[in-house]
């Protein structure tokens, strides 16, 4: 899994991911690299082999869905609440063209990301899926 900034100033965004990750037993790269600032460095980040995309940005908040047009593989947008309380981010990363989808989670909302990237993992594997049930059980309880 590949769990992606669009600057450094996103990286209290990506500390909520990679907790929920580190607590479950994921693997995980972790990437600085913007779109706008960057392109080249993103194209080669979302042209690796990883399952699962998790992309942090704010703002106009590209990166998400420049990552979905060079992958097949299911990304995961974070809009995150650097201005106009992350409505502009929300906005952005939701309203994919038809064609090129990205999962978007609420506004700053990365234990969401972690927790869906985790539930398409365990569609394959039996031991996450246990994992993921003694997680609900205990937010129940
Ligand atoms: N949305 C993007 C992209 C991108 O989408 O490629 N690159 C940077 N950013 C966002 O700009 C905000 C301010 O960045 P700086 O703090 O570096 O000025 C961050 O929230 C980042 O995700």
């Amino acid at each position: 899994m590949l769990v992606v900034m669009g600057s450094k100033s996103d990286s209290h965004i990506a500390e909520k991911v990679t907790k929920v990750l580190d607590e479950f037993g994921i693997e995980y790269d972790v990437e600085v690299a913007s779109a706008h600032r960057n392109p080249k460095k993103v194209e080669e980040l979302a042209k690796k082999d990883y399952d699962v995309f998790i992309a942090i940005a704010g703002l106009s908040a590209a990166l998400p869905g420049v990552i979905a047009s060079y992958t097949t593989k299911t990304v995961i947008g974070v809009p995150v609440s650097a201005k106009l309380g992350g409505l502009d981010a929300l906005l952005s990363i939701a309203q994919m063209p038809p064609g090129v989808p990205v999962a978007a989670v609420g506004i700053d909302n990365g234990k969401n990301a972690a927790l869906l990237a985790i539930q398409i993992l365990a569609l394959k594997d039996e031991s996450l899926r246990k994992k993921l049930e003694e997680y609900r059980e205990r937010m129940r309880s």
